[in-house]
């Protein structure tokens, strides 16, 4: 059925917290707007995340997120999927708290490694040490991401249908004019 957001929910967090797959989840059930920061940089440079990384280097990335996030927060509100680094930006934190919703979905370290170790499309865990580059990245950004607006854990053993289920219970039941029937 067809909503109305009055502002943008943010989705932030590690990678394979479900920042994509919930939000499109999310925006699939209720008939909203869906971006992904990630997709979007692909199909601007129509080039993928770990050949811009190569090409290009981290920094240029982070440069065109900031970008892409500042067009995407400008539109007309969505369901916002940004890249596992993009709330570390303080400018971009500054984005979208002035656009939308920060939602943190927040990870314990088993359950993302789970789902992040059968992929190759994450250039920074190209290491020798994948699980243990998670686990630095867990430690420095955790604090971080501490700082959004709803602190949502994103259990192991859910599914996604439920996961976005109980976001959207959670959100309501704190921002009650965020989702409305149109
Ligand atoms: N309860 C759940 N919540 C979220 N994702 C789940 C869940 N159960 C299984 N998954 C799977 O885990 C993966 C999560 O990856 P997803 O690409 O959505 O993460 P992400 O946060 O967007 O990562 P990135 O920062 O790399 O873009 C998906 O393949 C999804 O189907
Ligand atoms: O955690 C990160 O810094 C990243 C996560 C992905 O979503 C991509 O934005 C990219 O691979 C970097
Ligand atoms: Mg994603």
């Amino acid at each position: 059925m067809n909503h109305r957001l009055g502002r943008h929910i943010v989705l932030i967090g590690m990678m394979g917290a479900g920042k994509t797959a919930i939000g499109s989840e999310i925006a699939r059930r209720y008939g909203v707007n869906f971006t992904d920061s990630d997709a979007e940089i692909e199909a601007a440079a129509a080039m993928s995340i770990s050949e811009i990384f190569e090409r290009d280097g981290e920094e240029f990335f982070r440069r065109r997120e900031t970008q892409i996030l500042t067009r995407i927060l400008a539109a007309p509100p969505s369901i916002v999927s940004t890249g596992g680094g993009a709330w570390m930006q303080p400018r971009n934190r500054d984005l979208i708290a002035e656009a939308g919703l920060s939602v943190w979905l927040n990870c314990d370290l088993e359950t993302l490694w789970h789902r992040v170790r059968q992929r190759s499309t994450r250039p920074l865990l190209k290491t020798a040490d994948p699980k243990g580059t998670l686990a630095r990245l867990i430690d420095e950004r955790y604090p971080v991401y501490q700082l959004a607006d709803l602190n949502f854990p994103s259990r192991g053993g859910d599914s996604v249908e439920a996961t976005a289920t109980r976001l959207i219970e959670e959100i309501r039941a704190a921002y009650p004019d965020l989702l409305e029937l149109k």
